[in-house]
């Protein structure tokens, strides 16, 4: 079987009296969508912010491509190919479309922009930015518009454009539906789709019908542990699954 691309080994984070994550274990191979899912507080937002390294954990190890990043500073693990997108959405709201992501596109490329020219300006980051914006799904008609004046769905896919940036080999979206109406919604699931197989993805969400669009495999947190960790088939028949988590709507 192919090495996964990250794999946690026994993580543990608490919050005074609180084990937000309990011994926890995961694998992501490379190039699967992996989906994490889990009732409000399950611990999937504590989980993805030890992977990228803005918490760290009490515990347990983190490897990326093979090598131990417990200890890495977040710009290190962006580097190395660890890309993230938020729950709430950060963008420059002044700023266009094509200019949020030729500055997020700046960022990556280091050095030889930086300083002494406009970046929102510089065709070199201009080019590579139109680019990230059609993978991210953005219309064309949005690129010259200010991001603060998006809709919530566009400002998601603009997100996705910046952390797709960094060329990541592994994308982390924390519920990159949240907040989305249907449409705006089955447009992200298409555009996710259309990442498919060209890097991995771990992707927390609470819409089930998109999780179950997407994923080649699912894991289900609850307490800060993994209960189930398979297939979406495998999982929509687990018995654990089913009385801790899906409840009758979700499965109609
Ligand atoms: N900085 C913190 N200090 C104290 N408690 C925290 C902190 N961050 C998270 N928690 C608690 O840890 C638990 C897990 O929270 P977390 O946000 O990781 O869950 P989640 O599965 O992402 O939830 P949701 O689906 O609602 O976003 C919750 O009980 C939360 O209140």
């Amino acid at each position: 079987m192919t090495a996964p691309l990250l794999l946690v080994e026994g993580l543990r984070k608490r919050f005074g009296g609180l084990c937000a994550t309990d011994d926890l274990s995961l694998a992501v191979r490379p190039g699967e969508l992996h989906a994490l899912i889990g009732p409000n507080g399950a611990g999937k937002s504590t989980a993805i912010a030890q992977i990228t390294g803005e918490i760290r954990p009490d515990a347990g190890r983190i490897l990326f491509a093979g090598r131990d990043i417990t200890r890495l500073p977040p710009s290190r693990r962006v580097r190395r190919g660890l890309s993230r997108t938020f729950q709430i959405v950060q963008l420059l709201d002044e700023a266009t479309t094509l200019e949020n992501v030729a500055l997020a596109v700046q960022a990556h490329q280091g050095h030889s922009f930086r300083f002494w020219r406009d970046a929102r300006r510089d065709e070199r980051l201009r080019q590579p930015a139109r680019q990230l914006l059609l993978r991210a799904g953005v219309e064309a008609a949005l690129w010259e518009q200010r991001t603060g004046d998006l809709s919530a769905g566009a400002r998601k896919q603009v997100e996705l454009a910046i952390a797709l940036a960094a060329a990541p080999r592994l994308l982390l979206l924390d519920e990159p539906m949240a907040g989305l109406g249907p449409s705006e919604s089955r447009a992200m699931t298409e555009t996710l789709r259309g990442l498919k197989g060209r890097l991995a993805i771990l992707l927390v969400e609470h819409d089930m019908e998109a999780v179950f669009a997407l994923a080649d495999r699912v894991s289900v947190l609850v307490d800060g542990r993994c209960i189930a960790s398979g297939e979406p088939a495998e999982i929509r028949a687990d018995p654990a699954v089913r009385a801790a988590y899906l409840t009758e709507d979700e499965e109609a």
